[in-house]
């Protein structure tokens, strides 16, 4: 019968992601957006990995399972041991990929986000494609809290800069990128 195949795959699939999701959603759950509704912050990966999917056309699991953990490390308590333990080697050297130090200072951080993102992977680069296109849409829809005009404008300048290092990775989310950059005069 066609189903017991398709249940093989698909189900796999569908527990691996909800585990992704059930696993942020917990370590994420006392955080919320810095917008002016205070957004659950949980939205925010899930949203990185629906760009992905439904408009990167994205169908690797690791990177989608990546970008649904992508921000675990960098803003709560979680550790790359326990996201290797879960979830695997590759998924944890995705996540690894796309966390900031949180130790450095905010200017290294940001200077070696730009240095990185030319040698990085082709599945971390995909999701910082998505999370940056997530993020800049997030600053069109409202400003976050306590953000001044300059700084927004700061971080799309920024984010350009990291952008141009993440070319030739996926079109669709590039250009999508481009207009916005276009839109603020960034370039
Ligand atoms: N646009 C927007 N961003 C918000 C909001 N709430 C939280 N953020 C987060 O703020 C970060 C960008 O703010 P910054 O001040 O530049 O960065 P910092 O947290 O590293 O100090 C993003 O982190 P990130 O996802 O790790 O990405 P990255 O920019 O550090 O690469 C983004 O997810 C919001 O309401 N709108
Ligand atoms: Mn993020």
């Amino acid at each position: 019968m066609s189903s017991v195949n398709n249940n093989d795959n698909s189900s796999n699939t569908v527990e691996k992601l909800i585990k992704c999701i059930n696993f942020a959603a917990i370590k994420h759950k006392d955080q919320r957006r810095l917008d002016p509704e205070n957004t659950p912050y949980i939205n925010h990966p899930i949203g990185v990995a629906y760009i992905l999917t439904e408009e990167a056309k994205v169908t690797d699991i690791d990177v989608i399972q990546a970008a649904i953990l992508h921000d675990t490390v960098e803003d709560t308590k979680t550790t790359f041991e326990e996201i290797e333990t879960h979830f695997g080697s590759k998924v944890c050297s995705i996540v690894a990929e796309v966390t900031d130090d949180k130790t450095l200072p905010k200017e290294t951080r940001k200077a070696l986000q730009i240095e990185h993102a030319p040698t990085s992977s082709r599945e971390a680069k995909l999701v910082k494609l998505a999370d940056k296109l997530y993020n800049l849409r997030d600053l069109e829809r409202a400003v976050p809290r306590k953000w001044t005009v300059d700084r927004v404008q700061q971080y799309f300048c920024w984010s350009k800069k990291v952008v141009d290092g993440l070319r030739g990775t996926n079109k669709c989310m590039e250009d999508n990128l481009d207009c916005l950059f276009k839109k603020r005069n960034v370039d």
